[in-house]
């Protein structure tokens, strides 16, 4: 390892808030804390809600400043990101607040049965070209369902429409209740104060999508816990990839 990344991480081993399992280490190498979040680092009964790919952390934190009674996982493999949150959460003396950084592909490794209640999938790269990488394709919902208590939540919110139809179809062919859907978050109507605070969270890609032009959607569900479960097996009927990337690189929303 260069000397550069060892300094770093040096320097990252001052974050007792932070876990790292980025490489296939954890292939030999059992996860002392699976099961065991509430009695051995969060040191009570409260709730767990995990936000992956949580980048910076934004919702983690926020979310735990709102719910002091609640514990806040946030999971990436990008470690330069998650130290935003991580410092933070330090900062401000927030207790209730964790990041693991590690692979999602991976993440029932890190959690045991029922010991997580909700999930957050905070804009989600939709990745198109590959189904098994989509953060709501049953690769992953198969994994969330190992540790998330039956009927756990599953909240999506997102720029891109076709993650966002792809999740819908996925939640229509498997009969996973929908509490709630929306494709213009910013003007939906039902929301209570204490939901749309929530909800009003901005994450660092949220806001350069704002800036955009895009709708943010959003929508939560209930993953069941057992069950035969399949992918949608209709075409998504939105962009292709292309016009996608046009989309991101351009700021004009071509997949309206
Ligand atoms: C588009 S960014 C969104 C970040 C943050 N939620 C936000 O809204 O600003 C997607 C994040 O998911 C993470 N990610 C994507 N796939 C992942 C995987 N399989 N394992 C771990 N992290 C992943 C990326 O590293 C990235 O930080």
């Amino acid at each position: 390892m260069s000397k550069g990344k060892l300094a770093k991480f040096a320097d990252m081993a001052r974050y007792e808030n932070v876990f790292q399992y980025p490489y296939s280490v954890v292939e030999n190498v059992p996860f002392e804390m699976k099961g065991h979040w509430r009695d051995m680092y969060f040191h009570n009964d409260n709730p767990i809600v995990l936000e992956l790919g949580c980048g910076k952390g934004e919702y983690t934190v926020e979310l735990a400043r709102l719910y002091p009674d609640v514990n806040f996982i946030g999971v990436d493999i990008k470690g330069a990101r998650m130290w935003t949150g991580a410092t933070q959460a330090l900062n401000d003396g927030l207790k209730n607040v964790a990041f693991l950084r590690t692979n999602i592909e991976i993440i029932d490794r890190f959690f045991g049965p029922d010991e997580v209640q909700e999930i957050w999938l905070t804009f989600s790269d939709p990745q198109m070209k590959n189904v098994r990488k989509r953060l709501t394709s049953t690769y992953f919902m198969e994994r969330y369902r190992r540790f998330l208590v039956d009927g756990g939540i599953v909240h999506v919110k997102t720029d891109s429409n076709f993650l966002f139809t792809y999740t819908t179809y996925m939640t229509e062919r498997n009969a996973f209740p929908v509490l709630f859907s929306t494709t213009d978050l910013y003007h939906a109507e039902g929301l209570d104060v204490d939901t749309m605070r929530i909800l009003s969270i901005q994450t660092y890609y949220e806001s350069q999508w704002i800036e955009r032009g895009l709708n943010i959607k959003y929508m939560k569900f209930r993953l069941p816990s057992a069950g035969d479960m399949a992918e949608p097996d209709v075409e998504i009927p939105v962009d292709d990839y292309r016009s996608y990337k046009r989309t991101r690189r351009s700021g004009v929303d071509m997949r309206k």
